[in-house]
């Protein structure tokens, strides 16, 4: 099979957290085209789940892609360029989703003693697909739990070819934050008969940013990032309503409580200044990825022999992974893949190198043969 060409398919239809309805009759239809001699194939919700059975198993070893998009508009202006307005792979899971495809089609010609899981997995980049999916394996289709699990992901700024990770923590703790606020409006002559929900919302924008640096321990680290602020309607009407959507980061547990708690409190007091109402909702939150120091150290060393793969032992970085909740019960490992691209994730020019995609299954498929 032509793997640029999934890829490019895939890249077209890019749907967000468990409306992925297209990308898995899309992907069905491609797994659908294999051999199913050594196929078991389980569908739940928006994603699914591929066995290949082994020659001679003693273990289930599993590979999760994410398969879900962003709510971006597409900007690279390619040919094969995101056909759901507003929507785009972003976040490279149009990768991800094709290199599993290429590894299911390296273990179904050349089948491993082992049997191979391929998890297909919704709503990485929110609400969260892999806990739930991860329950449903558990309770329902205990067969589809792999024993071990790995990952990647791809990384713009590494050169292809290159590949990087590092035993232990590898990703934070998240926590999304939506923050409404709502108060009085009215006609913009008259403020002093209102209360301005857009002023209210700027002030705890910046009160919000006095956390990080003047709340967490600086040995520490933690991020707080607001990535949407809106208000109000029109331009000569004080805005009743306002509301902060962002991002929590910590290493952590405890410095996530310890950041809510400081959120909740400067709440507090802009509804006390401002005289308004604030509701905190923090939607989602992940668990931080560990991977498991023996795979990591054996990948390590597997990735240090393949000729032309360059390897590096990665920092720990504050990015968000559902995988977390993987790793939380599974010894797993994730990884960043290189794919160049000069615009990074979540950005609207994002475009990786297509490259990765011509050696990264038989990687993976020789990795798979040292676990
Ligand atoms: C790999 C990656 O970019 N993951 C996302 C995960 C987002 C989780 C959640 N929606 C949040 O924003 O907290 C990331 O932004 O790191």
């Amino acid at each position: 099979m032509e793997l640029v060409k999934i890829r490019r398919a895939l890249h077209q239809i890019p749907e967000i957290g468990f409306q992925e309805v297209k990308t898995q009759a899309y992907l069905m239809d491609i797994i659908s085209q294999f051999s199913q001699e050594r196929l078991e194939i389980v569908k739940w919700r928006t994603g699914i789940a591929v066995k290949v059975l082994g020659e001679n198993p003693t273990k289930l070893i599993g590979w999760r892609t994410d398969i879900d998009a962003l709510p971006i508009t597409e900007e690279t202006g390619l040919e094969f360029q995101s056909t759901h307005p507003g929507f785009m792979h972003a976040c490279g899971h149009d990768v991800h989703m094709t290199i599993a495809i290429g590894l299911l089609q390296k273990l179904i010609e050349k089948p491993i003693n082992d049997d191979v899981v391929i998890l297909f997995q919704p709503a990485e980049e929110g609400p969260g697909g892999a806990l739930p999916f991860r329950e449903w394996l558990k309770n329902e289709k205990p067969d589809f739990l792999p024993d071990m699990i790995s990952a990647l992901h791809i990384a713009p700024e590494l050169p292809v070819g290159t590949v990087g990770t590092r035993p232990g923590l590898l990703f934070a703790n998240t926590s999304e934050l939506f923050i409404d606020l709502h108060g009085k409006g009215g006609h913009a002559a008259f403020p002093h008969l209102t209360e301005d929900m857009a002023v209210a919302a700027a002030s705890l924008l910046m009160q919000l940013q006095t956390i990080v640096s003047r709340n967490v321990n600086p040995m520490d680290s933690a991020v707080l990032t607001i990535g949407k602020l809106s208000a109000g309607t029109v331009q000569n009407i004080i805005a009743e309503h306002a509301r902060l959507e962002g991002t929590i980061r910590t290493l952590n547990s405890e410095s996530m409580s310890q950041m809510k708690k400081r959120i909740e409190a400067i709440c507090r007091a802009v509804e006390e200044a401002y005289i308004c109402r604030v509701n905190i909702d923090y939607g989602s939150s992940y668990l931080e990825v560990n991977n498991d120091h023996v795979m990591a150290e054996k990948f390590l060393d597997y990735a240090s022999q393949v000729p032309d793969i360059q390897v590096i032992r990665s920092e720990a970085a504050m990015t968000g992974e559902d995988f977390g909740y993987f790793t939380e019960q599974l010894p797993g490992v994730m990884f960043w893949a290189g794919v160049a691209s000069s615009y990074g994730l979540h950005h609207a020019k994002l475009n990786p190198n297509e490259q990765v995609l011509t050696f990264m299954p038989d990687f993976l498929h020789g990795f798979f043969l040292e676990l």
